[in-house]
C-alpha cells in the first residue's frame, strides 16, 4: 500500500496521493538525541499547553513552562508538576531560556503579547504554533515573525486532552504539520520531530493557511457548532410532538454518541449504515442528501466568513477581553442549562457504568 524512502509514506487518500510521516521513524532515543540541546520553552498552558507539555516531559525531553505568574494556568501547571524557577517561569522569562519557542497562548493571547514577545525570539532560536491563526492573519494580529527563525506549526487535530490519553495509551493523535519559514534548511524535519515529541502518532504535511482555514471551518462546523445546533433541532422538534425529554435524548444524542457514531469512527458510514434495519437503512439513504443540500450554503457562508477574516476578529475581539474566561463560562453555562443536555444528566447517570 505504501513506499517507504527516509521515514515518509506517500499513501493514497481515495486517489489523491499525499505524505504521511509517523512515529516509527523516531524511536525514543533517536528524539532524545535530536532535542539534546534544546529547551522546548512551551508558552501558555491551555488544553495544549498541559497535552503537548506532559507528551514531551514524559518523551524524555528539557521542557519548561512559560505562564503568567499566578493565573489560572500557573495553578495548573503547578498541579502537573512544574516546580516554579526550575521549569516554571513567567512567559518572557521561559522564552528568554527556551531555544523552540512554542506558542500555545489563546490566539488572541498570542496578538496581544505579540509587541513583549517578538524581540525576546532572537536568531538560533525557533517559533512554533499549534495553529495557522497568527501568521495567515497577520494583518488582524500583527504577528510579524523575524525573518531569522524557524517558523514551524505542529497542529494536533483533537482536544488537548486527547493528546495526552491518546499519547499514555500509547496510540497518538493526528496532527497537521507545516513550514512557514526555512532559514536553517532544517524546519521540516524539526517540525516533524515536534511532532512526535508532543504526542503525535502520524503527521499530515499542510501550510499554515490550509491549516487555520479548515480548522475554523470545522470546529464551527460538524465538530462543535453544526453538532449542537443539528442536535437542538431534532430535540426541539421532538418535543414539540409530545416526546418525553428521555425519549428525545434518548433518539437524539445517546444513541449516536454510545452506539452509531463510534461505529462510524471504527469502519464508516457504509459500516455504520449496514449494522442498522433496512428501514433504517431506506430512509436514512433517502433524506442524507436532503440534509446535505439545507446544509451545504450554510457551510459555503461558514467557510468565507472564516476566509474573509470575520471569524478571526470575533475571536481576537472576544477573547482578547480580560474577562474572557467568564464570558465564555456565562454563555457555556447557557447551554447546559439547555433540558436536552439537563436531560442528559439524568441518562448518563443511569448507564451501566456510571458511579
Ligand atoms: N484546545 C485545543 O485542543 C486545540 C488548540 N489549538 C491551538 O493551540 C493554541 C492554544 O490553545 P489552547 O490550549 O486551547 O489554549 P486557550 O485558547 O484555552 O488559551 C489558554 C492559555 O492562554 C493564556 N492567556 C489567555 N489570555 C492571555 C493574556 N491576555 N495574556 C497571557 N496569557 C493569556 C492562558 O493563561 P491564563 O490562565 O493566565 O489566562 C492559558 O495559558 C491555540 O493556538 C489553539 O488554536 C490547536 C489544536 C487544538
Ligand atoms: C480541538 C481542536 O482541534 C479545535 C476544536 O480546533 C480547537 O480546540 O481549536
Ligand atoms: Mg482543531
Ligand atoms: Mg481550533
Amino acid at each position: 500500500m505504501y513506499q517507504l524512502s527516509r521515514g515518509l509514506k506517500t499513501l493514497d487518500f481515495a486517489g489523491t496521493k499525499e505524505t504521511v510521516y509517523e512515529r516509527g521513524d523516531w524511536p525514543l532515543p533517536k528524539l532524545q538525541d535530536y532535542f539534546k540541546n534544546d529547551t522546548l520553552a512551551l508558552i501558555g498552558y491551555g488544553s495544549q499547553g498541559h497535552g503537548q507539555g506532559l507528551n514531551a516531559r514524559d518523551n524524555g525531553l528539557n521542557v519548561i513552562v512559560g505562564v503568567r505568574k499566578d493565573g489560572e494556568s500557573w495553578k495548573q501547571a503547578m498541579e502537573d508538576g512544574w516546580v516554579p524557577g526550575e521549569t516554571l517561569f513567567p512567559i518572557e522569562e521561559a522564552i528568554k531560556k527556551g531555544t523552540i519557542i512554542m506558542n500555545l497562548l489563546s490566539d488572541a493571547a498570542q496578538s496581544q503579547t505579540w509587541p513583549q514577545i517578538a524581540p525576546l525570539i532572537t536568531k538560533g532560536k525557533t517559533l512554533y504554533f499549534s495553529h495557522g491563526f497568527s501568521i495567515v492573519y497577520k494583518d488582524l494580529t500583527h504577528v510579524i515573525p523575524p525573518a531569522d527563525v524557524d517558523v514551524i506549526l505542529v497542529a494536533p487535530k483533537g482536544s488537548g486532552r486527547t493528546v495526552r490519553t491518546l499519547f499514555k495509551e500509547g496510540r497518538g493523535i493526528n496532527s497537521s504539520i507545516a513550514v512557514f519559514q526555512d532559514v536553517t534548511g532544517q524546519a521540516k524535519e524539526k517540525a516533524i520531530a515536534l511532532g512526535i515529541a508532543v504526542g503525535s502518532g502520524y503527521l499530515y504535511e499542510t501550510t499554515f493557511e490550509k491549516e487555520v482555514y479548515s480548522d475554523l471551518y470545522g470546529e464551527r462546523g460538524v465538530l462543535m457548532g453544526g453538532i449542537q445546533g443539528m442536535f437542538l433541532a431534532q430535540y426541539k422538534v421532538l418535543r414539540a410532538n409530545g416526546h418525553s425529554p428521555s425519549e428525545a435524548f434518548n433518539e437524539t444524542v445517546e444513541e449516536a454518541t454510545q452506539s452509531l457514531f463510534p461505529l462510524i469512527g471504527e469502519k464508516g458510514m457504509d459500516y455504520m449504515y449496514n449494522a442498522c434495519s433496512t428501514t433504517a437503512r431506506r430512509g436514512a439513504l433517502d433524506w442524507a442528501p436532503i440534509f446535505e443540500a439545507a446544509n451545504r450554503p450554510v457551510f459555503e457562508k461558514l467557510y468565507e466568513s472564516v476566509k474573509n477574516g470575520t471569524e478571526t476578529k470575533k475571536s481576537l475581539e472576544f477573547n482578547g477581553r480580560s474577562t474572557y474566561r467568564t464570558d465564555l463560562a456565562k454563555e457555556l453555562k447557557e447551554i447546559d442549562e439547555q433540558e436536552i443536555w439537563r436531560a442528559g444528566k439524568t441518562v448518563r447517570s443511569l448507564r451501566p457504568d456510571a458511579k
